[in-house]
């Protein structure tokens, strides 16, 4: 008998036609100078530089239908704080398809920069995370409580990957933000407005 999503380590909510990654995807045509830049050797970081263990799936996060009919994204999924995350808190990497302009998918909504000098991305279309399902906070909220920062992640067999995490806002100069993200509370970050402009209707 096959094992269920859940025996096998994948979120119950995970859709079938997306693979689940727990290690980065690598486009074949990235060439080693771009690879050499992605993947280094532990020992070539300096020692000040934070490294970051990750484990899936994240308990601490839930994919959830929106259900909200005044959601803009009603009827797709969002991504919801499992426990109470405090500011500045490390939430899960963003994972997907590592590439560059040799295979980029223009149509991809799930795609984001890695190294922009490199013009590497990580799309989460076909295959990814939780992460993916992180909705923009535009009509949903007053502004994000997630952003993306640049990362190392230890792998564990000597090397670290660059890879793009999502944390959780600092609480801000004021403590504005102190709470963090509550349970229960959608994760939302700004997709910027260049991903809103590009896809605005061509006007006729
Ligand atoms: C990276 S996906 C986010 C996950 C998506 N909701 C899903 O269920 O797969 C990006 C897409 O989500 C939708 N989305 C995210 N934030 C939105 C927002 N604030 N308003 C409208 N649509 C949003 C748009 O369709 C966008 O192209």
């Amino acid at each position: 008998m096959p094992l269920s999503k859940v025996q096998a380590g994948i979120p119950k909510e995970w859709p079938d036609q997306t693979v689940y990654l727990r290690t980065s995807a690598y486009s074949k045509k990235l060439d080693q100078h771009k690879m050499g830049a992605l993947v280094l050797s532990a020992t070539n970081l300096p020692p000040s530089e934070k490294t970051y263990k990750t484990s899936s799936p994240y308990t601490n996060v839930k994919i959830t239908a929106v259900s909200n009919a005044s959601h803009p994204a009603y009827g797709q999924y969002g991504l919801y704080a499992n426990q109470h995350l405090p500011p500045d808190s490390f939430i899960l990497p963003y994972m997907g398809f590592v590439h560059d302009q040799a295979d980029t998918d223009v149509t991809s909504d799930y795609d984001l920069s890695l190294d922009r000098d490199l013009g590497v991305g990580v799309d989460a279309s076909k295959m990814g995370n939780e992460a993916r399902f992180i909705n923009d906070y535009r009509g949903v909220s007053s502004g994000p409580n997630a952003e993306f920062r640049d990362i190392f992640v230890d792998t564990g067999n000597g090397k670290v990957e660059r890879r793009v995490g999502v944390f959780v806002l600092s609480a801000g100069k004021s403590g504005k933000r102190a709470k963090g993200v509550g349970r229960g509370q959608e994760i939302l970050v700004s997709y910027g407005k260049g991903f809103w402009t590009e896809r605005q209707p061509a006007e006729e």
